[in-house]
């Protein structure tokens, strides 16, 4: 997926903006708080409905104004598409092609969007919801039954939780354990099946951008221990449990506690790489699961690196650059210093002041 012209209106610093961009390198320059992130910002509120530095809207909506407006045509190398959203504080409009659609899953499909920032260390620092989200976010590209089946658990784990809750309803709460089991299944399958794709990318990165220390994901399953998760064996288990998940009023063991182990050197990561390692490896798990939901080549994603050069040391940084470089996909970078990356002939440069944009011409 390339997004070929971007249309910013109203987000934070951005009064307008339009960006014709390049399906390579995009660098986007200036100096702090001239509102580069905010055009990453409205990048990923089209994608995914919410910034990645905020989850509130009014947040973003520059002062003094109602709404936010994001527009792109942007192309799969097939078909090309006209996508927008418009988010006030109450109200949220989405078009694709001219139609209003319902769901900001159904604008995301088009629009893969994977943003580094400093603060994706958090992927390995943070609760384990963030990585539960990285997989599930492969299994949303690569399986388009998915986020049905995601959103069927949900709606399950809420009607348990109800029986746990309200004492009239107690008697339902075998049906919606055996419902529960089941969907669980449905989601371990998936998950399970993005991380196959994901750990072979993830070699690769971590080969390019770790000077051969090796990273590996797994799964934990969301059960306080091991066991095996066939339906018999979790049927004893909830049983077993059903005091304490009427205690907590909620169910406590289940896809939606799992997690996802990081193992560096077959250690830990968390309990064993220094903070710069764990930049890296967060960098390194990013890319591959941008990668990873490409296999044949055909779907690429969008990748987003606010602040490419915040500390990331001088051989890191060169690291980076050239893993970027090779990776064929269209890169969106922000950056203070403008000679942080040659650009080649496809390139461009924007030049970002006081939220106004201008491509710098000089680069294409
Ligand atoms: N809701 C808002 N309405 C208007 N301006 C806002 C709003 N929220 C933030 N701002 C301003 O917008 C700018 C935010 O810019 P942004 O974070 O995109 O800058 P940046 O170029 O990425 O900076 P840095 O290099 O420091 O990260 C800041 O100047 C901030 O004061």
């Amino acid at each position: 997926m390339l997004l070929e012209q971007l249309s910013i209106s109203h987000c934070r610093v951005i009064e307008k903006a339009e960006l014709k961009l390049s399906p390579r390198v995009n660098l986007i320059c200036g100096d702090n708080g001239s509102g580069k992130s905010s055009i990453l910002e409205a990048v990923a509120i089209l994608s995914r409905g919410r910034s990645f530095r905020t989850s509130r809207i009014t947040d973003v909506i520059r002062q003094n104004e109602e709404a936010i407006l994001i527009r792109a045509d942007s192309h799969d190398g097939e078909n090309h598409f006209r996508i927008g959203i418009e988010k006030s504080k109450t109200t949220t409009r989405i078009r694709v092609n001219q139609q209003d659609i319902n769901t900001q899953a159904a604008l995301s499909r088009y629009l893969p969007i994977t943003i580094i920032d400093p603060n994706s260390i958090e992927l390995l620092t943070g609760s384990p919801s963030i990585r539960r989200s990285y997989v599930d976010w492969i299994a949303f590209y690569l399986f388009p039954e998915f986020h049905s089946i995601w959103q069927n658990y949900q709606r399950i784990l809420k009607q348990r939780n109800l029986c746990l809750r309200v004492p009239k309803f107690i008697s339902a709460l075998p049906v919606w354990t055996d419902e529960l089991i089941k969907a669980q299944l449905q989601i371990i399958s998936y998950r399970e099946r993005s991380l196959e794709l994901l750990n072979p990318q993830l070699a690769i990165f971590a080969d390019q951008l770790l000077e051969g220390h090796s990273i590996k994901l797994k799964l934990t399953s969301g059960f306080a221990q091991a066991m095996d998760l066939s339906v018999e064996s979790q049927r004893a288990f909830y049983l077993e449990r059903q005091e304490t998940d009427i205690k907590s009023a909620r169910t406590l063991s289940g896809a939606h506690r799992a997690d996802l182990q990081v193992l560096f050197n077959d250690q830990i990561a968390q309990h064993s790489a220094s903070r710069g390692q764990l930049k890296l490896i967060a960098i390194a798990m990013l890319l591959a699961q941008s990668r990873s939901i490409d296999p044949d080549d055909k779907r690429k994603g969008i990748i987003a690196i606010d602040d490419l050069a915040a500390e990331l040391d001088g051989d890191n940084k060169v690291r980076l650059l050239s893993t970027l470089r090779g990776l064929n996909q269209q890169l969106l970078l922000t950056t203070t210093q403008s000679e942080l990356i040659p650009l080649h002939d496809e390139d461009c440069m924007f030049h970002v002041k006081h939220g106004k944009v201008v491509l710098n011409d000089s680069s294409v």
